[in-house]
């Protein structure tokens, strides 16, 4: 069958999209339960065409529970729903660890991939990813649902087309998540290094990205290397609390992010973002899920003389579909309908500049994975590499 011909026009005249998923994990739940919801603006029908996992009887709970009517095509292996010839697209929700290796089975078996964050592990399985995508020639798209928000690039567009807050000097980023890692089974994706486990890949990628989005206009085509300096902090082995400073050496914009799992008790609001004019706070239960945000004039007076009063601001509210998955998958499913190879809100180019600046604040942390990061445990750190710039200190 033809990518993007519906089979049951007489219903649903518009374009459809046959996803193939992979695992029956909390990912897969979330992100099915509302691609399949009854939308009446919805610009594409997505159909789950079939779903992989390692236990057959998960894939029945799955499905009968998140797209009950679907009927898909159940599999008891990941190679299965590759090699299926009526999937369009594979979502992938294993844990980070596993990312590399499944896109890398799925694009030698010519499949378009929508895959979780964080893409990978490092940098360089990310360039190993997209290399093997380029050659053959498939779709690849690190699934940062955030970045499809209309929320976000309504901000944006105040941000740096209208400048509602004059010009944007500082942005602080949080995501905290209380887990507690002693008492988790040592299967557990939170605990386990060897799936990936700690905070940086899993949440601080948030914090990142919304620095990312409001300090550089360039993101995500003509993005700016900042230069980011971060400590990160380990308990029974795994990455439990990092904190970033970066800094645009163009414009001398700063962010200041963290992501914990020690705490539930997130900044409120997660996301501030300063400029000369004023200030914007974005809030929602998480930085991956914003539902609003409020520009307010910047606030006058003499700090010392006590504490100033904020004028009332301007909200903007952005109540969600479901979950908020729908914006990613209706954008990516419009991408592969047209044949693009990649997302022109997460490029390839931005991934690997997300994975880079993760390497770097991972080295300086001393948080490494094993059977990954050798080569980034080998490399000269960015703190080094400075301090070997400006030669023997007298
Ligand atoms: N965008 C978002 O908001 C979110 C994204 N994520 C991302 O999704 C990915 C998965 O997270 P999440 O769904 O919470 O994880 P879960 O542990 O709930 O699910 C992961 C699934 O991966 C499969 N799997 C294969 N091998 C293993 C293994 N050795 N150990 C554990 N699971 C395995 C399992 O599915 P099966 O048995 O069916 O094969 C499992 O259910 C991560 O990369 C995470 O960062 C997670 C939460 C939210
Ligand atoms: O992406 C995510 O967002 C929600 C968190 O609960 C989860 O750990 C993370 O993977």
């Amino acid at each position: 069958m033809e990518i993007g011909i519906d089979r049951d026009q007489s219903v649903s005249p518009k374009p459809s999209i046959r996803w193939g998923i992979v695992t029956t994990g909390m990912i897969s739940q979330w992100f099915v339960e509302d691609i399949v919801l009854d939308r009446e603006n919805a610009p594409v029908a997505h159909k789950i065409q079939c779903i992989g996992g390692r236990d057959m009887s998960r894939c029945e709970d799955f499905a009968n529970k998140y797209c009950p009517g679907a009927n898909p095509k159940l599999y008891d292996s990941y190679e299965s729903v590759y090699n299926d010839p009526d999937v369009d697209v594979v979502y992938i929700g294993t844990p980070h660890a596993f990312h590399k290796q499944n896109m890398l089975d799925a694009i030698a078996a010519g499949k378009n991939i929508l895959c979780e964050k964080a893409f990978t592990i490092n940098a360089a399985e990310a360039k190993e990813v997209l290399e093997a995508a380029k050659a053959k020639n498939v779709y690849v798209h690190e699934a940062m649902w955030l970045r499809h928000r209309p929320l976000v690039h309504q901000l944006r567009k105040l941000l740096f087309d209208e400048k509602v807050i004059g010009d944007v000097y500082r942005t602080f980023a949080d995501f905290a998540l209380e887990i507690d890692i002693s008492s988790l089974p040592p299967t557990s994706r939170y605990k386990d290094i060897s799936l990936g486990a700690g905070t940086l890949l899993d949440t601080g990628i948030y914090s990142l990205t919304w620095a990312i989005l409001t300090l550089d206009a360039g993101s995500p085509t003509n993005s700016e290397r900042p230069l980011a300096l971060g400590v990160q902090s380990h308990q029974e082995g795994i990455e439990v609390n990092t904190s970033i400073l970066l800094h645009y050496p163009s414009t001398g914009r700063q962010g200041i992010i963290t992501s914990t799992t020690q705490s539930n008790h997130n900044a409120r609001p997660f996301c501030t973002i300063w400029g000369t004019n004023g200030f914007i706070e974005v809030e929602g239960p998480a930085a991956s899920m914003p539902l609003s945000f409020t520009v307010y004039p910047k606030v006058e007076g003499d700090a010392n003389a006590g504490p100033l009063e904020r004028k009332g601001g301007k909200k903007y509210d952005f109540p969600q579909v479901g979950r908020g998955f729908i914006y990613e998958a209706d954008n990516t499913a419009l991408d592969v309908l047209a044949g693009r190879k990649e997302s022109a809100i997460m490029p390839w180019s931005e991934t690997l500049h997300v994975m880079e600046i993760m390497d770097s604040i991972r080295k300086q942390g001393d948080t490494f994975y094993p059977g990954h990061d050798e080569a980034l445990e080998q490399s000269t750190g960015p703190v080094m590499q400075v301090l070997q710039r400006l030669g023997p200190l007298s």
